[in-house]
């Protein structure tokens, strides 16, 4: 794989975007994701409203509402429907075959998750530098947690053998996520067992929910300089 301008990435993520977002039919409730590849996906899914498919979606995230909202898509929430049809979402790093997933670097992973687990399908979308053999390759582990006792929780987390960085924004302060909780962006030294790692860290007392996608992802759609395939979980 060569590496991949910030140009050569965008085109990349636009075309696995116009391809899921070719998967949705009248009628469906979909998964609004979060993110650069994401916006593609709502923007297409914007297109093809104005050409009168019928659909309502459910944003992971106030970006991805605010975006779908001034391209008139209509939304729905959980009070209104119980399951999701699809989800498009894109993704930090995507683990060849199991297509296990991390996810949480834009912040939005608690409602990322939910979404996700309601979703009959969840669908990946991204370049081809998210396609890695281990999960954390690249990558760091987004942890989201309690404001109150952070500093707590980070000492327990740290007993897995994570080095712990919280979240800043560009002014310095703490990032702060749609749920009013923090992001701790925990480095592990390998991920060999990605299921019971999200089970290890769920188990904290303060962690809201990890950036690990485990066995929820259905099919990814990933694009490279070889054109663009489509791969389903084993
Ligand atoms: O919290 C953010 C989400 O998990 C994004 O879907 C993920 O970070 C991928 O974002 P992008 O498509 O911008 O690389």
């Amino acid at each position: 794989m060569t590496a991949l301008t910030p140009e050569m990435a965008k085109e990349l993520k636009r075309q696995a975007a116009e391809q899921a977002a070719a998967l949705v039919e009248d009628g469906m409730v979909v998964g609004l994701g979060t993110g650069s590849t994401a916006a593609f996906v709502v923007a297409a899914l914007g297109r093809r409203h104005a050409e009168g498919l019928r659909f309502l979606g459910i944003p992971t995230s106030v970006a991805t509402e605010t975006q779908a909202r001034s391209l008139g898509i209509p939304l729905t929430t959980f009070s209104e429907h119980a399951v999701v049809d699809m989800t498009i979402d894109g993704a930090d790093e995507i683990e060849r075959g199991s297509l296990d997933l991390i996810k949480g670097l834009g912040g939005a992973l608690l409602r990322e998750k939910i979404v996700a687990a309601a979703s009959k399908r969840l669908v990946i979308v991204a370049d081809e530098s998210k396609l890695v053999d281990h999960l954390g390759a690249h990558t760091l582990l987004p942890v989201e947690v309690t404001p109150f006792g952070w500093e707590s929780t980070a000492r327990h987390l740290e007993k897995f053998g994570a080095r712990i960085s919280p979240r800043r924004n560009r002014e310095g302060a703490f990032f702060v996520s749609d749920g009013g909780n923090l992001i701790l962006d925990c480095t592990f030294p390998v991920i060999d067992d990605p299921g019971k790692m999200e089970r290890d860290i769920r188990s904290v007392i303060g962690v809201v929910e990890c950036g690990l996608f485990v066995g929820l992802a259905t099919e990814a759609i990933v694009a490279g300089s070889d054109g663009v395939i489509r791969l389903t979980a084993v």
